[in-house]
């Protein structure tokens, strides 16, 4: 059957481009390859130091309709002499490359720091001096805190959303001092997307910063001991999915008091599709892309993945399903956090008619099944192996 041609929001017919993609193989990278594969005639040339997350896609040849369209090169943009030819060869390189979990920011500032900043400078350099457009990932943890924080517990101005929404183009950027060295990853953040901002108004360059809110699913980060180092800390997706998987409590850090919104990858990803297809309304801007229907505390973040993984599971939950722990415990000194996270919607609506369409259970359910399909037996291996040599 004939395909139908695809057009962009104002009606005009989208022509195929090439995508650079750097840290294609990572969680968001592999799910925008996946789409871009499978529902466009785009052309991607995936860099990444691994491919693991889309080896799926780079089958031998032929394997599959679009082996043509999609390249791999492993390189690190730190040291690569083939960064600039590759963005040359594309019209529009996306930049997901980053150290982005939370527990090497106080622990590795230095290669937190280099890694979302100094490492992306060359990225926006070869986008501008080569006339290319760029969609920078920054991330939400640039707003910090909210200033609604800095009230007195019981103010109800708290309440107020003017001190808690944080919108693209009027929100601060609000951090803890120097010595809370979590804040070198979103420091570093805020500087990049000011530099490219300054390349847009100074030199032109044509770029989108997008900042996501906490987006969560399938192959987010590792299971520590199954498929990433035993002593290594992801994201609290991984975190918690591992403590289940292992039928341990899930860890509380300081309570879990700290809020979020979650949205899911397949969501996101339509969002940022909307931002490569329609790049007369996504240039010039910054995009918010979260869900904000989907707020919880952390800790009732961790009481729902418990309800949802005995559903797909069928395990019964623990008596201790949680623990507190303090941070300083969790991840070190030098730790803190973000209070809450609401993104205003406001821009992207108007831009680029996105919304969020999944809840939050709905996320968690495809998560967790995946999750458990993917790593149970691997985990039961693996605590039956140490119980032996133990
Ligand atoms: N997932 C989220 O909810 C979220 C939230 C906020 C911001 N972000 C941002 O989105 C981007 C992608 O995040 P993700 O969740 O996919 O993370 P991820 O860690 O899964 O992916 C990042 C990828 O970049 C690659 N990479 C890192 N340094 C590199 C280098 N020097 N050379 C080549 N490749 C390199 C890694 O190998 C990895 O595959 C990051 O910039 C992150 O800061 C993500
Ligand atoms: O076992 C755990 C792990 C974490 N927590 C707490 O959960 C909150 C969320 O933590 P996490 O998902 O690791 O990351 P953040 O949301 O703090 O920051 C990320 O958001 C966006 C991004 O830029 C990239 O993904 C990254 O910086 C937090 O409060 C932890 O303390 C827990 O209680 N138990």
């Amino acid at each position: 059957m004939a395909s139908v041609a695809r057009v962009d929001l104002d009606g005009n017919p989208i022509k195929p481009i090439t995508i650079c993609m750097i840290g294609a193989g990572g969680f968001i990278g592999s799910h925008l390859c996946e789409k871009l594969m499978s529902e466009t005639p785009h052309k991607v040339l995936a860099l990444d130091v691994y491919n693991d997350k889309i080896k799926h896609l780079l089958e031998p040849e032929n394997a599959h309709p679009w082996s043509d369209r999609i390249q791999f090169h492993r390189l690190n943009i730190k040291q690569d002499s083939r960064l600039e030819g590759l963005i040359k060869m594309a019209d529009l390189t996306i930049n997901l490359a980053a150290i982005c979990t939370p527990a090497d920011y106080n622990t590795r500032p230095l290669d937190t720091i280099y890694s979302n900043f100094i490492d992306a400078l060359p990225v926006v350099k070869y986008c501008s001096e080569n006339n290319k457009r760029l969609i920078h990932f920054s991330t939400c943890e640039v707003y910090g805190k909210t200033i609604g924080s800095y009230l007195p517990k019981d103010s109800p101005l708290r309440q107020d959303p003017a001190y808690y929404v944080l919108k693209e183009d009027e929100s601060p950027c609000i951090f803890g001092s120097i010595e809370k060295q979590r804040w070198s990853y979103a420091c570093a953040k805020q500087l990049i997307e000011r530099l490219i901002y300054a390349e847009g108004a100074e030199n032109g360059l044509e770029f989108t910063i997008v900042r996501p809110f906490n987006w969560i699913g399938p192959r987010m980060d590792f299971i520590p001991g199954i498929d990433g180092p035993s002593e290594g800390v992801p994201r609290v997706l991984a975190c918690f999915s591992n403590n289940l998987l292992r039928r341990e409590p899930l860890k509380l850090v300081d309570g879990g008091q700290s809020q979020r919104t979650f949205v899911y990858i397949k969501d996101a990803i339509e969002a940022v599709m909307l931002m490569i297809e329609n790049p007369a309304r996504a240039n010039s801007h910054i995009f918010n892309v979260g869900n904000p229907n989907n707020e919880v505390t952390v800790r009732q973040l961790g009481e729902m993945m418990t309800e949802v993984y005995v559903k797909v599971s069928g395990e019964p939950k623990l008596e201790t399903p949680t623990i507190d722990v303090s941070s300083q415990e969790f991840y070190g000194v030098g730790y803190d956090d973000s209070d809450k996270r609401i993104p205003d919607m406001t821009i992207i609506n108007k831009q680029l008619g996105w919304n969020p369409k999944t809840s939050l259970w709905d996320l968690l359910e495809s998560t967790l099944t995946y999750q458990h399909r993917t790593y149970a037996e691997a985990v039961k291996k693996a605590i039956s192996q140490a119980s032996a040599t133990s």
